[in-house]
């Protein structure tokens, strides 16, 4: 089963220089307005790009050169995104860049991923300060090929698992707080560019018996009850809507699928998938 919602997105195409764009970079920029938000209110702001002004419907850029497509892949712990990217990476013209948990386990000899499942408490701002950064370096990297598949998003980490800290009661606000203004002036002053999400959508039942059955070590101890809460978080950003800004259409497809008919549901949707152009043709 695969469903298309519509998108919320104002557009933010990506400037001529986007992708040469480094964190650092952009600091050394700070003068430069990049893009200016639109509105805030109950849910966040929405950017639009100031230099080129224009919506992220042709595929020319104003130098130029071709567009270029960023596609996240998102869903709960253990819902099949590394696999999907896998499958992908053989295609063509494609970079494929998954999340860096590799980096996250080992931070100068310290694994701030074990240590905020040991206490969420302590550690969890810790590791979700760490992913903010990873994953704006992961949206900034310069692309080499037409095509990046990218597994989750600087908005997950924010809108899904800062979140859950923080309603959970394991973040206290004032670390919140500051995540969040870290957050929005990425967001302002950053262009982080999605065309697409494809949201893996799957009971967290499965998730969790997919969790066992990789055995990350620090996973371990992972709760039923989190997973559900991860899940339900998912679906409040992406198919309720009822809180935070959805950047790009959001192909959903359903991950409680075995591995061939995952394949199956992939080839099905190539095309809507790696060209979110079509994606409007799908709906
Ligand atoms: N459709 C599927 N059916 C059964 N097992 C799966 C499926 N997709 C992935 N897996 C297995 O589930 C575990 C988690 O998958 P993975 O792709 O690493 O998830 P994620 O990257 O979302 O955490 C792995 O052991 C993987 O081999
Ligand atoms: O912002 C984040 C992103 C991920 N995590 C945790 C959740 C998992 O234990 C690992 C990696 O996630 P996968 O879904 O297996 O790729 O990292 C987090 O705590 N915060």
């Amino acid at each position: 089963m695969l469903r298309v919602q519509s998108s919320g997105w104002q557009g933010c195409p990506v400037g001529p220089f986007c992708d040469e764009m480094r964190p650092l970079a952009a600091l050394r920029n700070l003068g430069r307005p990049l893009l200016v938000a639109l509105g805030y209110g109950r849910a966040e702001p929405r950017y639009f790009h100031l230099q080129c002004g224009q919506r992220r419907s042709g595929k020319i850029m104003q130098n130029g050169s071709r567009k270029k497509t960023v596609i996240c892949i998102e869903g709960n712990i253990a819902s099949g995104k590394t696999t999907c990217l896998e499958y992908f990476s053989k295609t063509p013209n494609i970079e494929v860049i998954t999340e860096p948990v590799t980096q996250w386990r080992n931070v100068q000899g310290h694994n701030l991923l074990g240590l905020m499942y040991q206490d969420s408490s302590r550690w969890g701002i810790t590791l979700q300060t760490y992913v903010q950064l990873t994953m704006l370096d992961m949206h900034t990297r310069p692309m080499m090929l037409p095509v990046r598949m990218m597994e989750r998003s600087i908005l997950s980490a924010k809108y899904i698992f800062v979140e859950n800290l923080y309603r959970s009661g394991k973040m206290p606000e004032p670390d919140y707080v500051v995540l969040t203004e870290w957050f929005d002036w990425i967001m302002k002053n950053m262009t982080i560019s999605v065309d697409l999400i494809v949201y893996l959508q799957l009971s967290p039942k499965t998730c969790y018996e997919r969790v066992k059955m990789r055995c990350r070590e620090e996973e371990k101890i992972i709760p039923l009850d989190y997973l559900e809460a991860i899940h339900n978080l998912h679906e409040e950003w992406l198919i309720k809507r009822t809180r935070f800004t959805v950047p790009a259409p959001v192909l959903v497809i359903n991950a409680d699928d075995d591995l061939q008919n995952m394949i199956r549901q992939y080839e099905e949707h190539r095309d809507c998938i790696l060209t979110p152009d079509n994606i409007q043709r799908c709906l």
